[in-house]
Parts: structure tokens; sequence; C-alpha cells
């Protein structure tokens, strides 16, 4: 697989970016920020003494060498540019998050709210003074003010502000799904009543503000300790290069202060250091522009050493629509009967599953013959697996898993004949198939199967293997029966999986998992997915879900699409690999900077044998690699932005690979590229 592909976003001016990014290269000049950069601020300081010897080029001890200012000012130069360049890779991977803030920044306008007071009466207050848990009123045209649950009313909401999606969604009470809304979007028919679940400033759009503009992007503990590493690096160079001048010393070949800063800079990871945090910002940004909201840098990361994936069957591997295809009568009943009894028993159901029920039984002319208004219906929960009604006259209809209604007979004192080899064999026949069997019964007799069928995404199984590959263990998680279970797992090609899972089992298997040391990712959007999708290192919660699922989880899919989650895991995986493939590169690079410089200070001792390179004059070599050295930094913004070429590999496989290109690419590529400028150098007589 190549770099997941972009998806549509909102809208984002990026107009003004790199005059923007050009201008903050030198705010970001500032001591204060420059310090958090601990191997570019060495480069900064050594700019200064640089800068020093160039007004005063005896400020530590006699000079030497023709015309000691020039140099040390063209040193001072390249310096100042290596640390203005690391300043620019940092302020463009910025510069994209705030564009994308400002467009944000629009939805969010300061409107007047409709407040619902307890007496019933309205009272009109600015959005700022809107708290949590007050009632307000939305009509046809408002902006929703803040982030909340529908508690009355059904409207159409165009959600396009954040989505970028502009068919409006339906909101209403009650429903899991639909009665959740955001501030920043906008009612486009009838009014709404909604109880606000957040303080101002607090909503979801703030949030999303503050991410993208980088407010909380707080180092992620791999960017920390790869910090730790360089700091490390840098200090082992620092003692190098401090070390050197007694030893130049006793060879008579005294080096100046310019000289000793150059081999220093040369030396330290200049490159990784200068590209380090845009990497993981344009980690979180192509995060964004797969339309998912992560609530840190962290999250992304996490991404990336996931080794297991928890996925639902329904809607996730399978299309999810599960429709009546067929009601197969057992126990003697006939066609007509089993349909009017599954028609009984779904005339509440509002699912997809239940509707289709009914629109199958219509098709079969089947009625019922019932007062509606009299019955009860018994919503569907994933815990009984059933959903029926209670009819006036007492008779409980009820359809489910085939277990569950098995149950319900027994305990409505049915007769063993009911749970007959024929009932069995509808059962198997339908989840042979990867089709959903529930049972339909009245009261203490089976009346038949009905055949949900559902099926298999197309494209799923190779991005199942994809992520074998890339050492991702996938698990299946279903309330449905083992056979339908086993029959789609296989089909899908997950590596493992689990049949009539309840709720809680979604939290135990996570927990299972990380017991064993795996960094578990899951998708989730109900109220009772929320424990789970906080317990797993990767959350990831639909926009379509509850506030309870969002709040719980790291990562929002503003489009609800829970196979996102691969493209998310390829996202963080790539970043991993863009840091090691280019802290490699970087480290690599020393290599031929170090063949350049040393043989440049030592030879006035004579020893213009170590000048492997055969550069024109001493001068030209420090020069060369210091050039090399800066301009290595803005060429890699690109490779940086968009991540190396992935492949879906195993760590191990991937390591292998980053050695060979980016290690001995690392090693190759400055000794050309330092032997181009220092023959350009001595074409313009420079040096
Ligand atoms: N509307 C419904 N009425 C009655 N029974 C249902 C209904 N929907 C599903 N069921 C039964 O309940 C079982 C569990 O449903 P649940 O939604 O928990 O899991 P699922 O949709 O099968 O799988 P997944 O967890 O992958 O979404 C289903 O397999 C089916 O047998
Ligand atoms: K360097
Ligand atoms: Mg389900």
């Amino acid at each position: 697989m190549t770099n997941p592909s972009r998806r549509k976003t909102a809208k984002v001016d990026t107009s003004g970016l790199y005059q923007r990014a050009i201008l903050e290269s030198f705010t970001k000049l500032n001591p204060r920020i420059a310090v958090k950069n601990p191997v570019m601020f060495i480069v900064w300081i050594g700019t200064i003494v640089t800068a020093l010897v160039t007004i005063e080029p005896n400020l530590f001890g006699q000079a030497s060498g023709t015309n000691p200012r020039l140099l040390n000012g063209l040193i001072t130069f390249i310096l100042f540019f290596t640390v203005v360049f690391a300043n620019f890779a940092e302020a463009v991977a910025e510069g994209r998050g705030k564009a994308q803030a400002d467009s944000l920044r629009a939805t969010k306008s300061d409107t007047t709210a409709r407040k619902l007071l307890p007496d019933g009466s309205i009272q009109e207050i600015s959005s700022t003074a809107l708290r949590k848990d007050d009632t307000i009123k939305v009509v046809a045209g408002d902006m929703i003010p803040a982030d909340g649950e529908v508690i009355g009313g059904i409207a159409s909401v165009d959600e396009s502000a954040i989505t970028g999606e502009s068919a409006p969604v339906l909101k209403e009470p009650g429903s899991d799904m639909a009665s959740s809304v955001t501030g920043g979007t906008r009612i486009i028919s009838d009014e709404l009543v909604i109880r606000v679940t957040s303080d101002p400033g607090k909503g979801f759009i703030d949030r999303m503000i503050a991410l993208v503009e980088g407010a909380e992007r707080s180092k992620t503990p791999n960017e920390i300790a790869l910090t730790v590493l360089l700091a490390v690096l840098t200090q082992v160079f620092l003692i190098v290069v401090v070390t050197l001048p007694p030893i130049a010393n006793d060879v008579k070949s005294p080096v100046s202060v310019a000289l000793l800063i150059s081999l220093l800079v040369a030396l330290i990871p200049t490159t990784i250091g200068g590209l380090l945090s845009a990497i993981g910002i344009a980690g979180m940004d192509r995060v964004a522009q797969f339309n998912v909201v992560a609530t840190s840098g962290r999250a992304v990361e996490a991404c990336g050493d996931v080794s297991t994936l928890i996925l639902d069957k329904t809607g996730t591997i399978t299309l999810g629509n599960r429709l009546a295809e067929e009601f197969i009568p057992v126990n003697g009943n006939s066609l007509q009967e089993m349909a009017s009894v599954a028609l009984a028993a779904s005339v509440f159901d509002e699912t997809p599953e239940g509707k289709s029920i009914v629109r199958l039984a219509e098709k079969l002319e089947a009625t019922v013959d019932f007062e509606r208004s009299q019955a009860e219906g018994i919503d569907f929960s994933a815990k009984t697996r059933m959903s029926g009604t209670n009819l006036p006259d007492g008779k409980e209809v009820r359809k489910g898993a085939v277990e569950s209604v098995k149950g319900f007979v027994r305990s409505r004192g049915g007769a063993s004949a009911q749970i007959s080899s024929e009932l069995d064999l509808a059962y198997e026949r339908v989840s042979r198939l990867g089709g959903t069997p529930l049972a339909v019964c009245q009261n203490d007799r089976i009346y038949g199967v009905i055949y949900l069928k559902d099926i298999i995404k197309p494209g799923i199984r190779e991005r199942f293997d994809q992520l074998r590959r890339m050492g991702v263990r996938t698990v299946m998680l279903t309330g449905d029966n083992r056979i339908t279970a086993e029959v789609i797992a296989a089909e899908a090609g997950v590596d493992d999986f689990i049949a009539e899972a309840t709720p809680e089992d979604k939290i135990s298997v996570i927990q299972r998992e990380q017991a064993e040391g795996k960094i578990v990712a899951m998708t989730g959007d109900g109220t009772n997915d929320a424990p789970a999708l906080a317990q797993a290192n990767v959350g990831v919660a639909m926009n379509s879900g509850t506030q309870a699922a969002k709040e719980a989880a790291n990562m929002v899919d503003l489009d609800s699409d829970p196979t996102k989650l691969i493209d998310l895991v390829t996202i963080g995986k790539q970043l991993l690999i863009t840091r090691g493939a280019l802290t490699t590169f970087s480290i690599a690079n020393d290599v031929a900077k170090y063949f350049a410089i040393i043989p440049a200070m030592f030879a006035s001792a004579g020893i213009g044998g170590m000048n492997v390179l055969f550069l024109s004059s001493p001068n030209s070599a420090v020069l060369s690699a210091l050039i090399y050295n800066a301009l290595i930094i803005p060429a890699l913004i690109p490779l940086a932005l968009k991540g190396v070429q992935f492949r879906p590999l195993t760590a191990d496989q991937l390591l292998q690979r980053n050695i060979l290109i980016y290690g001995l690419g690392g090693v190759i590529a400055p000794f050309i590229a330092i032997k181009g400028i220092d023959i350009a150098i001595a074409a313009v007589g420079l040096a």
C-alpha cells in the first residue's frame, strides 16, 4: 500500500502559509522559544560566538590564516540560516494547523441563545453565558450555541462546519446516536430543546481549535525519549570537540574557535533536531486530513505502536445494513403464521433490522390484529439480544438471538419439542451463510427463523492482510452466534474472533491483551462502549456516537467510519518510521562531514592524506560541510511533512529497510553533495 490517500476535509485556507512561516522562523529565534530544542539551541549559541570572532578575530587568542574575518563571517551566516531553516520547518508544520484553526474559529461566533427557565419562559442570553446543564431552545436558522443532548423536538442539522459533509443529519431525543449536537453547527428545519453539556470555551470546537493550534501539543513519550537521546549525543560531541585543541596543539596545528564550532555543528544531529517537531505536527495534521480529531499527539503516536486491533463485526467488517432476507418457518407453522408473528414482534423496533423485518412481512401481506396504542414495545438490548412486543391480550412476542429466544420460551414453560432439530437446522443454515439468524416466538412457541443478510465490506480482507504484515493482530468482537462469527471471521481474514460477546466482554478483551503488553486500539459509538474506549490505548469514537463515548475516546472520527481505525494505525506507523528514518539519515551524515572537516583542521600539520574527499582547500571543506548541513534541513521538509514511503512490513523488516536506505544513503549522499558544493565554492573563488 502507498500513503493513505487524502479525503475530503473542511476547507482550510493555506494562502500566505509560507510568508507567515518565514516570518515565524525569525520570531522563533527568541532564546526562550529556541531553548526548547537543545540541539538547535547549541547551533544558535555557536552562531553568536562565531559572530563575535567575526567582529574581533583575536577574541580568543591570536588568529591565524589569511582572512579569518571572511571565513568566520561566512560560517556565522551559514549557522544562522541553519537555525532559521529548522524554525521554518516547524513553522510550516504549525501553519497548516493554524489555518485550520482559523477556519474553525469562523464557526464560533458569539450568538444569542434562548435559555428555557424552569417556569417554561424563555430568556435571551449571550451564548457565552450558557453553562453546563442549562436547557435551551433552537429553531430553524439558528447556530447551535453549545454542545448538548437533544431532549425535545426533532430537526435536521447541518454539520458541514465540522464534518465537511453537506447532507443534513436528523437529530431527535432518546436514541443514543442522533441525540448529540455540537456547538457551531446549524439547525436547518424545525426546532430542538437541548440540554447543554459543556461550559463555554470547553466545547468540541474549542478543543479542536486548541488542538490544531498546538496549544495542547505536548511532546509525546517517544519524542521526549528521542530529544533526550539527541541531547546526550550532542553532549558527547561537545566533549569530543572541546578536547580537540590540546591534541591540535600537540601536532602544532592550532585550530580556531570558529572551526571548532563548525565541527561541532556538523557532528551534532541538527537534521533530525531541526525536523523532529515538524514530523510530529505533520502526523497530527495527517490525522486531521482524514477528518479525525485527536486529543493529543500522544494518541496519534500510540496508533503507530498498536499491536492489537479490536473491531466490531456489524458495520465495521460487514456493511452493517443487515436486512431481512427470508423467513424460515419451523415447528409446523406456515410462512403466513410466522410472518405475522415476526411483524408483531417488530412494529416498535426502530432498528434497520426491525424495519426490514416489517417490510418483508408486509410484502408477504402479513397484518397485525391488535391496537398499536394498547401494545407495549420491548426495545432491543445487546444484553438480552431480543426485542419484541407485549400485546394488549397479554401475549408476548419476541425475536432475537436463537439462544436467547430458546431461553425465553423455556422460561414461559415451552415444551422441549419447541427447541426442535428443524429450528437448529434453520439456525445453522443461516449462520453458515454468514447471516444473522433471529428466532421468532410467541409465549411458549417458536415460529421460525429470520435470515438477516449482511455482507463483508469489499477490500476488507486486503486491509487485514496489510495489518498482519505490519504485525498487528485483528480481533473481531460480535454479539452474533459462534457459527456466523466463524464464517465472517474466516471470510474477512481476521486473526481471532469472540462470538456472543456482551458489551462487558469488550473491556475484558482489551485488559487481557494489555496484560500481555499489547497496545490496543478499538472503535465504538455507544455509551456502553465508553469504558472500553477509555481503557484502550487508542479509542476512536464515532462523531455520530454519544457524548459519553466521545469524551472517553482519545480520537473522534468526524465521518463516523469505523474502518478508519486501519488508516489511523497506518498513519501512526508512518509517523514512527519517518522519525526513525530521518534520525538514521541524520546520524549517518556525520561520517561524511567528519571526513570533510577533520582533515581541514589539521591541514597545517601536513596530514593532507586524510583529505579523502580531495576538497579544494581546508576553508572550502569546512564551508561545504556546513552549507550541506544547513541545506539538508529545508530539503527534507517535504519528506518530514509527507512521511516516508510506507510499506506494510513488521517492525524488524522496516528497521532493516531503513538502515539500508536511510543509513547507507545517509553515508553516501553527503559525500557527493559536499564534493559538489566544494567545486562550486572553488569555481566562484570564495575560499
Ligand atoms: N433489532 C433486534 N431485535 C432483536 N434481536 C436483535 C436485533 N438486533 C440484533 N439482534 C440480535 O442480538 C445479537 C447481538 O446484537 P449486537 O448488536 O450486540 O451485536 P451484533 O450487531 O451482532 O454484532 P456487533 O457487535 O459486531 O455489532 C445479534 O447477533 C442478533 O442475534
Ligand atoms: K549536524
Ligand atoms: Mg451491533
